[in-house]
């Protein structure tokens, strides 16, 4: 396996590889020869006792990949011994797009004899994951990375060894390398090929499809204007969407259409790649019902592509609003094939006043809705994605007034803009 491994993965010593220990990331190289280089401050904070292994899953199927990787996590969870401490880890190449993969980083501090080379053994044999097992040197300051393999009956052998030198931090998170097509999805042939591609394996996939227009075309502008309302869970849109509607005499759709509910349940428990490719299709049925609603009167959308972007972004890239990729790179450009709204609100609202919104309602909330609750640095991350979106840019509007003013609010911005 790790021969295959290997070629998947060339320029092995190029790599830098990022473990994510509490919430903040520790980068390290490996290198050939031996330069006398102090050890990361990863192994710096092992004990004497602590064994070190890294996992990255990865296979020319990007769809076994993805739905690996998450299988992954569950089963060692489930069978590594309680004195194991597992924690996320990538490896990348600096500044090379699609370069990223995922895996794990373990810490064995079990005494005497542990089951975990054995389990990982079997891993290297079964599936497509890379092992590496990380020993301190003599000298009790170099460390050095052993690529596994496996070799007939041996349950593994190490195919090559090397030295692990601490590196810089990228310039950039690396999560922004792979998000292209990966997370956000910029067409819709892309993102179909996601759901064609998984439809053996989840039979629901073909329903989506059918579907879905057979082609996207962003140039058919509606006669009315349509317009999009944005924002975080319980920041008002249900409330002025269907008060717009009224006022307006207009179509009110959302994104995902209605027409995917039976399905959304099932996509929401998938991986990334896929999760993200359902919502981004879901964005073409819509963008297909605006051009056809568009024709006859004004429409207002509940979410749309701004929602799948922004969530997607905000998920893909971990710890501090600055691990976000920079403002005006082209993971915020809108997809070309995608229908243009002629205005997107952006609803916004203190996170204590949502709280208490949410609180009201009591509803069940979805895992991204319970990930805004408890964690601020991704509901920081999303509202600010969603400001660095461009094409059309969503125009923000203080949530915090009473219904009534902020659909007098939101009025004024469309009689402005769209000439209603
Ligand atoms: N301007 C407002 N002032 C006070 N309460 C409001 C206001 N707008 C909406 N609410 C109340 O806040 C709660 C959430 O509103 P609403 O359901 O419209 O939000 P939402 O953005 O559509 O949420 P979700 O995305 O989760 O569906 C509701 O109980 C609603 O009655
Ligand atoms: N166009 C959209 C709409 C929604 N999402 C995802 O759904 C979640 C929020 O939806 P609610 O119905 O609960 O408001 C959120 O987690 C988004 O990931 C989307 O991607 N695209």
């Amino acid at each position: 396996m790790a021969g295959r491994m290997m070629a998947l993965l060339p320029r092995w010593s190029s790599r830098v590889f990022a473990v994510e220990l509490d919430g903040a990331p520790f980068y390290f190289a490996v290198q050939e020869s031996h330069l006398g280089e102090e050890a990361p401050r990863v192994f710096r904070k092992t004990q004497p006792r602590d064994r070190c292994y890294s996992l990255l899953v990865c296979s020319k199927d990007r769809i076994k990949t993805a739905r690996f990787y998450g299988e992954l996590e569950h089963k060692l969870l489930r069978e590594l011994p309680p004195e194991c401490d597992l924690s996320p880890m990538s490896s990348f190449l600096p500044n090379v797009r699609d370069s990223l993969i995922k895996g794990y980083f373990l810490k064995d501090s079990s005494e005497g004899s542990s089951p975990v080379e054995r389990l990982l053994g079997d891993l290297t044999q079964r599936e497509p994951v890379m092992v590496c097992s990380y020993c301190k040197g003599e000298d009790g300051q170099q460390w050095t990375q052993h690529v596994w393999s496996h070799g007939g009956s041996k349950v593994m052998e190490v195919a090559k060894k090397y030295y692990v030198v601490p590196s810089e931090a990228p310039e950039y998170h690396p999560s922004a390398l792979n998000m292209i097509n990966s997370d956000v999805f910029y067409s819709l042939e892309e993102a179909r090929d996601v759901l064609q591609k998984c439809g053996d394996i989840i039979p629901e996939a073909m329903s989506v499809l059918e579907l879905l227009p057979s082609r996207a075309e962003a140039r058919n502008k509606p006669d009315f204007p349509v317009i999009v309302i944005e924002g975080l869970d319980a920041t008002g849109k249900t409330t002025l969407t269907e008060s717009l509607r009224e006022t307006l005499g207009a179509t009110l759709l959302r994104s995902p259409p209605q027409c995917l509910s039976p399905w959304r349940d099932r996509f929401d428990q998938e991986p990334p790649l896929i999760r993200r490719a359902f919502y981004a299709l879901g964005n073409y049925i819509t963008a297909e019902q605006m051009g056809q609603e568009g024709k006859k009167t004004p429409v207002i959308v509940d979410r749309f592509w701004h929602s799948t972007a922004a969530y997607a972004i905000a998920t893909a890239a971990s710890g501090p609003v600055c691990n976000l990729p920079e403002e005006g790179s082209e993971v915020y450009c809108w997809p070309s094939d995608l229908l243009q709204p002629s205005l997107v609100v952006l609803l916004t609202l203190d996170p204590e006043e949502r709280k208490r919104r949410l609180r009201n309602r009591g509803q069940g909330k979805t895992n991204e809705e319970q990930e805004l609750d408890h964690n601020q640095l991704f509901r920081l991350r999303v509202e600010e994605a969603y400001r660095r979106i461009s094409g059309p840019a969503c125009v923000s509007v203080d949530a915090s007034p009473s219904a009534d003013q902020v659909l007098q609010q939101v009025l004024l911005l469309i009689r402005g803009k769209c000439h209603l």
